[in-house]
């Protein structure tokens, strides 16, 4: 098969999600929006799917009150070199998720041989390795999630904040994004979700209640999710970090 015909049978969808109302966040800027050393969360997210090489199309999920804001200003002047689909999100994440595969679906030829990247688009530092490991497990197991171990010491407590026991860590993992899955997998697993009525709040949640199953592979320790206003502090920490080790030659780091 020549490389024109692999390229079009093969086809790696990215989808991110902004379309949430970032309440943790208690700014009045919607996060995804929040200029972050010059550059808004959502662009500098955008701008790490466009710089990947194996992203084919990149579909952006914003509010639906924020779609001509995205398109006419936000977006006016800065350009990808990647195809992208803005469309509206939905009442809840996995709603927005949802729209997002309905999108991947119009797009793609075939959903066997199409991988979706789904990652949340308030998680601006995701680099190549991290998005290599993925979706390279993803090619091979046909879902597959990044995690992060947990150093610290897990309580499981009643209501009343009573300590009822210390969990076993050694099991226990930090789920991030992005989360590649075979795109016919997953709208197998929305789709079971939708009739079952159930909420889940990861996409890797919806496969296993679905019975899919989904591989792990280490995650980023600076693929930070922006959820509270103390992220803003880190991620200005990340931006300088990254600045340096790059000027010094030290950016494999990250
Ligand atoms: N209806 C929704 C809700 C969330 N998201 C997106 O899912 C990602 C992760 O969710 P979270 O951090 O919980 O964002 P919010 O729901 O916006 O935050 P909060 O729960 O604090 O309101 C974010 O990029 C968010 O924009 C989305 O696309 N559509
Ligand atoms: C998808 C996610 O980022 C994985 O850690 C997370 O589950 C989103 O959670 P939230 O409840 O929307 O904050």
């Amino acid at each position: 098969m020549s490389d024109v015909e692999n390229k079009e049978r093969f086809k790696n969808i990215a989808v991110i999600v902004a379309g949430g109302k970032g309440l943790r966040m208690q700014s009045t800027v919607k996060k995804q929006f929040i200029d972050l050393e010059g550059i808004p969360v959502i662009v500098r997210t955008l701008a790490a799917f466009d710089r990947y090489c194996r992203v084919d199309e990149i579909i952006l999920v914003v509010p639906e009150q924020d779609l001509n804001f995205t398109r006419n200003d936000l977006l006016h002047r800065v350009s990808f070199s990647t195809p992208l689909h803005i469309i509206k999100g939905g009442v809840t994440r996995q709603d927005s998720v949802g729209n997002g595969l309905d999108q991947a679906l119009k797009i793609c030829t075939q959903p066997e041989t199409t991988f979706v990247l789904i990652h949340d688009g308030v998680r601006p530092f995701v680099g190549d390795n991290l998005l290599d490991r993925c979706l390279d497990g993803a090619l091979q197991e046909g879902a597959c999630i990044p995690v992060l171990g947990i150093a610290d010491t897990v309580k499981r407590a009643d209501k009343n904040g009573k300590i009822i026991c210390t969990l076993d860590r050694d099991g226990l993992f930090r789920a991030q994004t992005p989360q590649v899955f075979r795109l016919d997998l997953m709208i197998k697993a929305a789709s079971h979700a939708r009739k079952t009525g159930f909420l889940g709040t990861d996409e890797a949640s919806v496969c296993e209640h679905a019975k899919i199953p989904v591989a792990m592979v280490e995650g980023g320790l600076f693929n930070i999710k922006l959820t509270s206003p103390q992220d803003l502090i880190f991620a200005g920490l990340i931006i300088r970090a990254k600045k340096e080790a790059e000027l010094t030659g030290h950016s494999g780091f990250y």
